[in-house]
């Protein structure tokens, strides 16, 4: 498991080698100086208490400079690269996780929520990308402070050397020890401040119910206490802060002051000089950083390991509706827009009966069915199944005499032009919504659209009508208004289906008639499915499918129906006596 999680993070920074080789010589490089800089500076404390020269100590001064500046502007590189190299496959993770969440079905959405699915391409992204700048830095960096200081320091004096880094695994114990520490408390600042956050959001969205109801005094109170948890968060994480860096500070100092006590020792003694002394004390200097460091990295590795099996979920998530290994091509202009269902039935994946069960019927090109039935009866069901939204089985639906699952998905989704009950629209324009299907489209042609949907007169009321923006950073559209500007939508793409799915729920009896004839009377007649509640709309279509509890009970004519004796004759009965009682 651990294997295959560092083979996948060697997959995510393949793409990206030179910029991780490149990182990798820098920081090679400021480390061979910043073992050189101590060495030079024992060698001129020795030489000059031999004979002391200014020349030279300038001299000295001069190249320690140098090397010293030229050290940070590596380090600068190394840091801009490595770091860098976390952004890119921050980049990358996203770009591959929303492109894969393209390719899923909706019933993937259905169990998996945008909330966790939102965190994981945020804050799981943002765990891999800490991992691949800050870890593999600090872990670089490590292997070359270890790997050239130690030799350096064990040629000064192995027993010194030894003694004064082996206070350093107290270092890295106290870093993991405080890092999980921090890291519970990190947690529960960031819960506190989605807390509040979601309070403030609910309460912009229910100010008008917090006014009606007169609460605003409660709910001052519940953000006062929301806001107070907040701060003891906050507080709790920087005591944890404060205290660990003077603790960390202080390991350094014991090694510091082994060093000085035996150090002065061993010069008294003749075993080191001076200089050596010197350069010891920078050298453990060197090391306190990445030592520390490497307590944190262990953190970040642990928090990163999660974080990729959490994406890695995602983006292995089989999508179940795809292309047939050779699908079959079909140009929207070829359609005829004959439907067949032949045995249909579907049963959801979590349930245990079926939505819809040995449903068959022909529907002819050019023909308007109204679906009607009562609730839950299964008719969403059926024109999700048709537009290959539901995972639907072979040979149980048709287009045209093709079974549904051999086409090319697109071509089919294409020839479909789907109104759901939700009527969706997105934060832009009013035009730019009616257009979404066909982006190029000309203003003229959106207006026909919009004028076939029965809502080009109230978009001239808007205040900057077509170019009016809707949605959160724009105007709020009326339920009917929101149906009719979806309508207009699929009536653009001009494709021969077209589904409505309670697509007219909020438009009135009247209007949705309309809508139906226009439909009815256009140049090149569209095959419609108009799913509804609105009997007295569906009354004018050509046939009428009745479904109850999944199953196709009845169909025919109006007039046919109303002969039957049957759910048909009730369901209009009930619309009889409601528009009697209104
Ligand atoms: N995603 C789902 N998972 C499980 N069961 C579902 C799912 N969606 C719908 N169902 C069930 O399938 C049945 C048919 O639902 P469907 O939405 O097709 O009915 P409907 O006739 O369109 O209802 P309405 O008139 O209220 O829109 C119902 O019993 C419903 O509870």
């Amino acid at each position: 498991m651990a294997n295959s999680r560092l083979r996948k993070l060697g997959a995510y920074l393949r793409p990206h080698w030179r910029m991780v080789s490149l990182g990798v010589v820098t920081l090679l490089i400021v480390n061979a100086v910043g073992v050189y800089i101590p060495l030079l500076i024992r060698d001129i404390i020795d030489r000059l208490r031999g004979e002391f020269d200014f020349a030279e100590l300038w001299r000295y001064v001069l190249i320690i400079l140098v090397l010293s500046s030229l050290m940070w502007i590596i380090r600068l590189l190394s840091r801009i690269l490595i770091f860098g190299v976390g952004r890119q496959v921050e980049f990358d993770l996203k770009q591959r996780i929303f492109q894969h969440l393209l390719k899923l079905e909706p019933a993937y959405f259905a169990t998996n929520t945008s909330g966790d699915l939102m965190n994981r391409a945020t804050s799981d992204v943002d765990n891999i990308r800490r991992l691949l700048g800050f870890a593999v830095l600090s872990l670089i960096n490590i292997v070359f402070a270890y790997g050239l200081t130690l030799p350096a320091m064990l040629a000064i004096d192995v027993r010194l050397s030894l003694l004064a880094i082996g206070v350093y695994p107290l270092m890295i114990i106290t870093v993991q020890l405080f890092s999980d520490r921090l890291r519970g408390q990190q947690q529960e600042v960031q819960e506190q401040l989605s807390s509040l956050s979601e309070l403030i959001q609910e309460d912009i969205s229910g100010i008008s119910l917090i006014k009606i109801y007169a609460q605003e005094e409660p709910e001052r109170l519940a953000f006062r206490r929301n806001n107070q948890k907040l701060l003891r968060a906050n507080l709790k994480l920087a005591r944890t802060r404060n205290l660990l860096f003077p603790l960390v500070e202080s390991i350094a100092y014991i090694s510091l002051l082994i060093l000085l006590w035996l150090g002065t020792r061993a010069i008294a003694q003749g075993i080191i000089t001076v200089g050596d002394l010197v350069a010891l004390i920078l050298f453990v200097e060197r090391l306190v950083f990445p030592t520390a460091l490497l307590g944190f990295t262990i953190t970040a590795y642990q928090r990163g390991e999660v974080s990729i099996d959490r994406i890695e979920a995602i983006v292995t998530a089989q999508p179940q509706i795809t292309n047939a290994p050779q699908p079959i091509a079909i140009a929207p202009e070829e359609i005829q827009g004959q439907i067949q269902a032949n045995h249909l039935t579907y049963t959801y994946p979590d349930s245990k009966i079926p939505a819809v069960t040995d449903v068959s019927f022909v529907i002819k090109p050019g023909e308007t069915v109204a679906v009607v039935g009562s609730i839950g009866s299964g008719k969403s069901t059926l024109a999700n199944l048709i537009a290959r939204l539901l995972n639907v089985e072979s040979e149980q639906l048709f287009l045209d005499g093709y079974d549904l699952t051999k086409l090319k998905l697109e071509d089919l989704r294409r020839a479909i032009a789907y109104v759901p009950q939700e009527s969706f629209l997105f934060s832009t324009t009013i035009k730019n919504n009616i257009r979404y299907g066909e982006p190029l489209s000309e203003t003229s042609e959106v207006e026909y659209a919009a004028k076939s949907a029965q809502i080009h007169p109230e978009i001239l009321n808007f205040p900057q009508q077509y170019e009016t923006l809707v949605g959160e950073r724009g105007i709020t559209l009326s339920g009917g208004q929101r149906q009719r500007t979806s309508l207009a939508r699929a009536l653009l793409v001009n494709a021969p289906i077209l589904i409505l799915d309670d697509a007219l729920s909020s438009v009135d009896n009247e209007t949705a008639t309309q809508i139906l004839n226009n439909l009815a009377h256009e140049g090149r007649k569209k095959t419609v499915i108009f799913i509804s509640h609105q009997l007295s709309a569906a009354a004018t279509a050509d046939r009428i499918l009745v479904m109850d509890r999944g199953q196709l009970v009845q169909q025919g004519t109006h007039q046919d129906l109303l002969t039957q004796p049957g759910l048909y004759q009730s369901l209009w009965q009930q619309h009889q006596l409601k528009e009697i009682l209104q």
